[in-house]
């Protein structure tokens, strides 16, 4: 009898094999995660955010990390008021702005949580990196959109205004090869081994999880992904405001390589402190050496980007 497998051979594999970890600068660092009250007030919540990531970095973090949308209540009605064009800089995004001057001054690397982006006639949920100069290392437009709807408990299309960004985004910093995703993608196993083939020691997922898929999934997908793919993740969640149009869940998180909770929160605002070290990646990869042991010769997930680029 013939066996599909005796066909399928391991020289046709077409996936590029996993990146070696780069040493970045920092390799022990703390992060802090700014879970922040959201409101309709977009001067005060970018003064509100910029006050946070100086007291994260007053606290010793060299890594702040902001929620999915920061400057703007999270409704389809505000995206387009709230949206600012971030390529033409200056006074079009002061949000960003704002992000630059702070991460300049400080000296630390901020993934920015996200704001509604403007891009000619398309607004994007879009993440924003800034280096310890000052400068845009990245930007990261939400590749899944939430388009969710579970009767009586909740409804909300983002795609009614946004569109989908195209790329997963990767990028070097002083504080590690990073990742990024935005809430929804979190729920994407492929976007995260994706990240990790290519050699991440940090995913970063600013996100606003809602009351409902909140309890049940929020910490489950975070630890699932460090779990899997043998990294950090880090989340970023507005603080709950149960008179808001959106609930956010909060609980804010920093899970470790072993699937574990290193810092955490409720629903209220705060400044959570939690220590990344990536001397403990190669620990638990050696312990655990799921790379070694994948079997790509039954079966293979295709990195198109890294493809095309060869
Ligand atoms: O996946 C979920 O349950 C929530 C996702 C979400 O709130 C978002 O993508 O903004």
């Amino acid at each position: 009898m013939s066996s599909m497998a005796s066909s399928y051979k391991p020289e046709q594999a077409r996936v590029p094999s996993a990146l070696p970890l780069p040493s970045p600068p920092l390799t022990k660092f703390n992060i802090g995660l700014c879970q922040l009250s959201v409101t309709g007030d977009k001067k005060r919540n970018i003064s509100h955010a910029k006050n946070a990531i100086e007291e994260a970095a007053s606290k010793g973090a060299k890594l702040v990390l902001l929620p999915e949308i920061w400057n703007s209540p999270y409704s389809n009605d505000s995206f387009p008021v709230y949206a600012e064009d971030i390529d033409a800089g200056g006074d079009a995004s002061p949000s960003t702005a704002m992000l630059s001057e702070v991460s300049k001054r400080l000296k630390i690397t901020i993934i920015g949580g996200s704001i509604p982006e403007r891009f000619g006639d398309r607004l994007y949920n879009t993440c924003c990196v800034f280096g310890t100069d000052g400068e845009l290392k990245a930007k990261h437009r939400k590749i899944h959109l939430f388009d969710i709807d579970i009767p009586g408990k909740i409804t909300f299309m983002e795609s009614k205004t946004l569109t989908a960004g195209e790329t997963p985004t990767i990028v070097d910093t002083e504080v590690g090869r990073i990742g990024i995703g935005i809430c929804y993608d979190i729920r994407f196993q492929e976007l995260a081994m994706i990240y990790a083939a290519r050699g991440a020691h940090l995913l970063c997922y600013p996100g606003a999880f809602n009351m409902t898929t909140g309890p049940l999934h929020w910490e489950l997908l975070q630890r699932a992904r460090a779990t899997d793919n043998q990294l950090y993740v880090a989340t970023c969640s507005p603080a709950r405001d149960s008179g808001a149009g959106y609930t956010a869940w909060g609980h804010s998180t920093l899970v470790g390589p072993f699937g574990e909770v290193l810092a955490t929160t409720e629903h209220e605002e705060a400044i959570i402190i939690g220590e990344i070290d990536y001397s403990v990646l190669e620990q638990r990869r050696t312990s655990l050496p799921l790379n070694k042991q994948r079997r790509g010769d039954l079966y293979q997930l295709v990195d198109v980007q890294r493809l095309d680029s060869k």
